[in-house]
């Protein structure tokens, strides 16, 4: 679905990513785990198009992402969730997840300031899709609250699903249990089991909390100073003496254990 053809990323003096190569599998869920500094989220701005790579090329079913806009990238069905939660906290729930919908719904503004009937349609089709979605993620009670007002492990919740909103063959989830507690992630782990199983979406995932990914993931890729060290299956990853290495280099053993 995804391949990574020596993708360089240079950024003045710093080379972030070197010469990493890999093909991600449709239908899986795909870690990428490394350091702070690895050179994780860089792959993922290439992959959505806000950094271009000094050299590589990025295909996403054939297609080289890194001749696209990033509005290109989301019409072939990639969306994705950032670090950091980016909700409009005064809006409720409901309305947040159809901004995600904005990059595919194109219309014009005539049409919507006119309310024209096919507009409407639209419309109530995208509430209840969102609908659908909160109630699937466990926060459908939640739909017309203030996001700014729900706890943030909601709040994650919420910014993940408006990225399934576009119906994406592959979502970018950048460390989506960061700051939640154990119950959330828990909740959390299951989610991406179902947006596998029973939406076909592949899941490209970055995330530190190791038992997550050493339970969800088919498969893993580890990077280490811009470069893949390690690729493989949870079992094969953790023990390879490298990732290990580079874990334990970082006073960080949950890799090893
Ligand atoms: N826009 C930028 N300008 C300059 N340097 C950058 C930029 N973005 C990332 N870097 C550098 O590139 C390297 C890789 O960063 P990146 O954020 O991809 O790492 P990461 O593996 O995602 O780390 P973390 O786990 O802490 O999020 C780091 O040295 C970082 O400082």
């Amino acid at each position: 679905m995804l391949k990574f053809n020596d993708v360089t990323v240079k950024f003045a003096g710093l080379t972030a990513i070197s010469g990493v190569t890999q093909t991600v599998p449709e239908g899986v869920i795909y870690s990428i785990i490394g350091p702070n500094g690895a050179g994780k989220t860089t792959l993922f701005n290439c992959i959505s198009r806000f950094y271009t790579p000094a050299e590589g090329t990025i295909e996403f079913q054939g297609t080289d992402l890194t001749r696209l806009q990033p509005h290109q990238v989301i019409g072939l069905g990639i969306s994705r969730s950032f670090q950091n939660v980016e909700l409009f906290s005064g809006m409720s729930v409901l309305d947040n997840m159809l901004v995600g919908l904005h990059p595919k719904l194109g219309h014009n503004v005539f049409s919507v300031a006119l309310k024209l009937p096919s507009i409407r349609k639209t419309e109530a089709e995208a509430r209840s899709k969102a609908a659908d979605i909160l109630e699937m993620f466990g926060i459908g009670r939640y739909a017309d609250e203030k996001v700014g007002n729900l706890p943030y492990g909601y709040q994650k919740m919420v910014d993940i699903g408006r990225a399934i909103m576009v119906d994406p063959k592959l979502v970018l989830l950048d460390e989506p249990v960061a700051g939640m507690n154990a119950a959330e992630t828990e909740k959390l782990s299951r989610l991406l089991l179902r947006l596998r199983d029973e939406m076909k979406i592949t899941v490209l995932l970055i995330e530190h909390d190791m038992s997550l990914v050493m339970e969800v993931s088919d498969r893993i890729m580890v990077m280490n100073f811009g470069q893949k060290i390690a690729e493989g299956t949870p079992a094969e990853v953790r023990r390879n003496p490298a990732v290990i290495e580079a874990y334990l280099g970082e006073g960080e053993s949950d890799a090893a254990a």
